[in-house]
Protein backbone atom coordinates (compact mmCIF):
# COMPACT_ATOMS: atom_id res chain seq x y z
CA UNK A 1 0.00 0.00 0.00
CA UNK A 2 1.52 3.21 -0.87
CA UNK A 3 0.64 6.78 0.85
CA UNK A 4 2.34 9.53 -0.62
CA UNK A 5 4.23 11.98 0.66
CA UNK A 6 1.45 15.06 -0.37
CA UNK A 7 -1.33 12.83 1.95
CA UNK A 8 0.58 12.33 4.90
CA UNK A 9 1.18 16.13 4.68
CA UNK A 10 -2.53 16.72 4.62
CA UNK A 11 -3.52 14.28 7.33
CA UNK A 12 -0.77 16.12 9.58
CA UNK A 13 -1.89 19.71 9.02
CA UNK A 14 -5.73 18.52 9.76
CA UNK A 15 -4.50 17.11 12.95
CA UNK A 16 -2.08 20.40 13.85
CA UNK A 17 -5.63 22.22 14.30
CA UNK A 18 -6.15 20.15 17.23
CA UNK A 19 -2.65 21.22 18.81
CA UNK A 20 -3.02 22.38 22.02
CA UNK A 21 -0.28 25.07 22.54
CA UNK A 22 -1.33 27.77 25.20
CA UNK A 23 1.84 28.99 25.93
CA UNK A 24 3.84 28.51 22.91
CA UNK A 25 1.32 29.25 20.54
CA UNK A 26 3.03 27.31 18.22
CA UNK A 27 1.00 24.22 16.46
CA UNK A 28 2.80 21.22 14.98
CA UNK A 29 1.10 18.48 13.42
CA UNK A 30 2.74 14.69 12.64
CA UNK A 31 1.27 12.23 10.76
CA UNK A 32 2.74 8.79 10.86
CA UNK A 33 2.43 5.94 8.23
CA UNK A 34 2.89 2.30 9.13
CA UNK A 35 3.91 -0.54 6.70
CA UNK A 36 0.59 -1.87 7.10
CA UNK A 37 -0.66 1.39 5.39
CA UNK A 38 -2.01 2.81 8.61
CA UNK A 39 -1.89 6.30 9.64
CA UNK A 40 -1.52 8.00 13.14
CA UNK A 41 -1.48 11.34 13.44
CA UNK A 42 -0.53 13.61 16.36
CA UNK A 43 -0.20 17.23 17.77
CA UNK A 44 1.76 18.49 19.89
CA UNK A 45 0.25 19.05 23.87
CA UNK A 46 1.59 21.84 25.99
CA UNK A 47 1.60 22.00 29.45
CA UNK A 48 1.85 24.66 32.26
CA UNK A 49 4.80 22.96 33.71
CA UNK A 50 6.40 23.19 30.30
CA UNK A 51 9.04 20.92 29.99
CA UNK A 52 6.15 17.80 30.12
CA UNK A 53 5.30 18.95 26.70
CA UNK A 54 5.12 16.24 24.50
CA UNK A 55 5.44 17.23 20.19
CA UNK A 56 3.39 16.07 17.66
CA UNK A 57 5.64 13.19 16.76
CA UNK A 58 6.07 11.71 19.65
CA UNK A 59 2.04 11.85 20.15
CA UNK A 60 1.20 9.99 16.66
CA UNK A 61 4.06 7.37 17.48
CA UNK A 62 2.72 6.66 21.25
CA UNK A 63 -1.00 6.51 19.77
CA UNK A 64 0.46 4.24 17.41
CA UNK A 65 2.87 1.43 19.35
CA UNK A 66 -0.27 2.06 21.83
CA UNK A 67 -2.65 0.43 19.61
CA UNK A 68 -0.20 -1.84 18.38
CA UNK A 69 1.81 -0.85 15.64
CA UNK A 70 5.56 -0.48 15.81
CA UNK A 71 6.83 -0.61 12.31
CA UNK A 72 7.03 2.62 10.57
CA UNK A 73 7.39 4.00 6.62
CA UNK A 74 7.27 7.67 7.32
CA UNK A 75 6.32 10.51 8.98
CA UNK A 76 5.14 13.86 7.91
CA UNK A 77 5.78 17.10 10.14
CA UNK A 78 3.83 20.02 9.74
CA UNK A 79 4.18 23.64 11.04
CA UNK A 80 3.95 27.15 10.12
CA UNK A 81 7.00 28.30 9.66
CA UNK A 82 8.71 29.57 6.19
CA UNK A 83 11.16 26.99 6.71
CA UNK A 84 10.00 23.41 7.33
CA UNK A 85 9.68 21.98 10.48
CA UNK A 86 12.33 20.05 11.87
CA UNK A 87 12.14 17.25 14.81
CA UNK A 88 13.12 17.90 17.68
CA UNK A 89 16.39 16.06 19.41
CA UNK A 90 13.59 13.74 21.71
CA UNK A 91 11.31 12.84 18.81
CA UNK A 92 14.41 11.73 16.84
CA UNK A 93 15.65 9.54 19.37
CA UNK A 94 11.82 8.33 19.48
CA UNK A 95 11.64 7.79 15.98
CA UNK A 96 14.84 6.03 16.21
CA UNK A 97 13.87 3.55 18.27
CA UNK A 98 11.64 1.95 15.74
CA UNK A 99 14.17 2.11 13.01
CA UNK A 100 16.44 4.42 11.37
CA UNK A 101 15.43 4.17 7.99
CA UNK A 102 11.46 5.81 8.24
CA UNK A 103 11.44 8.41 6.31
CA UNK A 104 10.70 12.01 7.16
CA UNK A 105 8.91 14.93 5.43
CA UNK A 106 9.30 18.00 7.15
CA UNK A 107 6.90 20.20 5.64
CA UNK A 108 5.09 24.12 6.10
CA UNK A 109 1.54 25.29 5.21
CA UNK A 110 2.61 26.13 2.05
CA UNK A 111 3.03 21.93 1.25
CA UNK A 112 6.56 22.73 0.41
CA UNK A 113 8.39 19.85 2.21
CA UNK A 114 11.58 18.02 2.15
CA UNK A 115 12.35 14.43 2.86
CA UNK A 116 14.99 13.02 4.64
CA UNK A 117 15.34 10.00 7.20
CA UNK A 118 15.77 9.49 10.95
CA UNK A 119 19.52 8.49 11.15
CA UNK A 120 20.32 11.33 8.31
CA UNK A 121 18.27 13.35 11.25
CA UNK A 122 20.40 11.92 14.29
CA UNK A 123 23.61 10.02 12.85
CA UNK A 124 25.13 7.26 15.78
CA UNK A 125 21.61 7.22 17.63
CA UNK A 126 21.65 5.09 20.79
CA UNK A 127 19.96 1.94 20.44
CA UNK A 128 19.64 -1.15 22.01
CA UNK A 129 22.87 -2.37 20.74
CA UNK A 130 24.99 -0.13 22.89
CA UNK A 131 23.76 -1.78 25.81
CA UNK A 132 25.29 -5.12 24.62
CA UNK A 133 28.03 -6.30 26.79
CA UNK A 134 29.40 -8.66 23.37
O1 LIG B 1 9.22 19.22 15.66
C1 LIG B 1 8.62 19.81 16.58
C2 LIG B 1 9.13 20.99 17.16
C3 LIG B 1 8.40 21.59 18.18
N1 LIG B 1 7.23 21.05 18.59
C4 LIG B 1 6.43 21.72 19.62
C5 LIG B 1 6.88 21.63 21.04
C6 LIG B 1 6.25 22.88 21.62
O2 LIG B 1 4.88 22.64 21.95
C7 LIG B 1 6.27 23.89 20.49
C8 LIG B 1 7.39 24.89 20.57
O3 LIG B 1 8.62 24.23 20.73
O4 LIG B 1 6.38 23.11 19.31
C9 LIG B 1 6.71 19.90 18.03
O5 LIG B 1 5.62 19.41 18.37
N2 LIG B 1 7.45 19.31 17.05
ZN1 LIG C 1 9.95 16.78 19.47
Amino acid sequence: MTVSAEKLIEMAKEAREKAYVPYSKFKVGAALLTEEGKIFTGCNVENASYGLTCCAERTAVFKAVSEGYKNFAAIAVVADVPTLCSPCGACRQVLSEFGGKIKVHMANLEGQYVTTTVEELLPGYFTARDMEKE
